[in-house]
């Protein structure tokens, strides 16, 4: 079932102006409920202003874009900020956690801004701070944790509202490489416990983790690969070699 459409999405910036900057050109794509796709393209490719459509921070100029059903360009900004709430979750580079609060309580603030009942929270919390493994340290504060261990907090409050959709801008990206591995073997299981996941990334260790890689080329899509059955290290290869096609200009 395809839980995320994207249909001829152009995003224009600085339109009507001298100046106006294409930043995507014509970018058509699905995917399916409990899929894992990375995106991958040079800087500038349009990969964030992609990323900023789907998480309902940004509209198509033109095109649509339909999460499980609902096209998010018809999204007020009230009802797009409600959207994100529950339908999205977001893991972010940085981690994004807020250091004057508890590992917890930074778990728990999307289902406070929900109005949720404490008793649920509780109840939700717990399985997820053992598949994460933060069990030990959730009544910590971020800056007593590290990096690794913010990453997976900042997953378990992705992870908490249950999102149609969970969407990672370069979650490896501030990780050394074993921590690194740790993130993205959770994301696989994750992945295989059923969320659909889509990684904006510009590795392609963390990429070759995905079922399918997404690659952007002056705001089009350049082409696609699916992992298959291949071992992880050769298809980490093909998508090494398609970023260098890329980046070299190949059409
Ligand atoms: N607000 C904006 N106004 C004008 N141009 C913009 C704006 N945001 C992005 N762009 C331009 O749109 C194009 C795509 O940018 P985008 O940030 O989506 O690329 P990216 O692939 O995410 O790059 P990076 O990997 O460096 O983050 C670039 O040419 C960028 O300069």
């Amino acid at each position: 079932m395809t839980l995320l459409q994207l249909d001829h999405v152009q995003r224009v910036f600085n339109p009507n102006t001298s100046h106006p900057v294409a930043a995507l050109k014509d970018i058509t794509f699905s995917v399916n409920q409990g899929e894992y796709v990375a995106i991958m393209g040079e800087s500038g490719a349009g990969k964030s202003t992609l990323l900023n459509i789907i998480a309902t921070l940004d509209q198509a100029s033109s095109g649509a874009a339909i999460l499980n059903g609902q096209d998010l360009g018809r999204l007020n900004k009230d009802d797009a900020a409600r959207y994100r709430r529950e339908h999205l979750g977001f893991v972010f580079q940085h981690f994004n956690l807020l250091d004057s609060l508890s590992n917890r309580d930074n778990i728990y603030l999307p289902l406070v801004l929900t109005r949720c009942d404490p008793a649920e929270m509780d109840r939700r919390v717990t399985p997820l701070a053992h598949r994460l493994r933060i069990a030990k340290v959730i009544d910590r504060f971020p800056a007593e944790i590290s990096g690794g261990q913010q990453q997976r907090v900042a997953i378990a409050r992705a992870l908490i509202t249950q999102p149609d959709l969970l969407l990672a801008d370069e979650p490896t990206g501030a990780l050394d490489s074993n921590t690194s591995n740790e993130i993205l073997d959770l994301f696989a299981d994750v992945n295989h416990q059923g969320q659909t996941i889509l990684m904006v990334t510009h590795s392609a260790a963390a990429a070759s983790h995905a079922q399918r890689t997404l690659f952007i080329k002056d705001g089009r899509i350049f082409h696609e690969l699916f992992r298959g059955d291949l071992a992880m290290t050769d298809y980490q290869a093909q998508i090494s070699n398609t970023m260098m096609t890329l980046t070299n200009g190949g059409a």
